[in-house]
């Protein structure tokens, strides 16, 4: 179940993966040549975290100059900063977790909230309002692929993007779980890469993860 006021279903948008880049941007000089690496490397789905000062302008930047690519916010914890980056333009909002207040903001938001968990009980109080996809974070510390097979069982149709501790090595294990179509992580985006403003290396980055994802 979602909600008929979201303009993208949360579906839709975990199809849209296979790995979603947990970016942080420090210059806002970086958010469009990096977008633009992510988007050559075959990665459509960006998160941008508002952990600097400049992710909303950065959001918003991107949502007007790459319009290819579908821009959401991460790190979104309160009402408040979802309702700011839907008017910043994010076409999704992401948590590290949950509150009552945030999921009912979410509710009525026009954007997709997809709120964070890393135990049952959290869970319930989501599905409880009638969310069905999760960010399962911060996974490898939450048990990782044997958590969410466990979840599989008594909740067969939720579906999570597990992010945090997810790197080249592991992030097939999680795609290849029935609960999992996509995964988030920071991997594909090293904070070296940006610092040297090495795009290339990204774009290489997002081809082997694209690439492994299909093998
Ligand atoms: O900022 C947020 O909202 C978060 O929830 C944290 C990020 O998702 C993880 O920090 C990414 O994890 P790594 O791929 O291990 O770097």
């Amino acid at each position: 179940m979602a909600f008929d006021n979201w303009q993208l279903q949360p579906g839709t948008l975990f199809e849209m993966g296979p790995v979603v880049p947990v970016i942080v941007i420090k210059d806002l000089a970086d958010a469009v040549p990096m977008a633009k690496a992510l988007l050559a490397g075959g990665i459509k789905v960006l998160e941008v975290t508002l952990r600097t000062p400049v992710a909303l302008d950065a959001i918003r930047l991107l949502a007007e100059q790459v319009p290819d690519a579908v821009v959401g916010a991460g790190t979104v914890t309160t009402a408040a900063q979802l309702q700011q980056v839907a008017e910043a333009g994010a076409k999704f909002a992401i948590s590290p977790g949950l509150t009552r207040e945030l999921l009912q903001a979410g509710k009525e938001a026009a954007i997709p909230l997809i709120p964070g968990i890393a135990s049952i009980s959290e869970l319930m109080e989501g599905t409880g309002l009638g969310y069905s996809h999760f960010k399962f974070f911060p996974a490898e510390a939450a048990g990782g692929v044997k958590t969410l097979k466990s979840i599989h069982g008594p909740f067969a149709d939720i579906r999570f993007c597990p992010t945090g501790g997810i790197n080249e090595k592991n992030f097939r294990d999680y795609l290849a779980l029935p609960n999992v179509s996509c995964v988030g992580g920071s991997w594909i985006v090293p904070d070296d890469a940006v610092a040297a403003k090495d795009w290339g290396r990204i774009t290489e980055l997002c081809q082997a993860a694209v690439a492994q994802a299909r093998a």
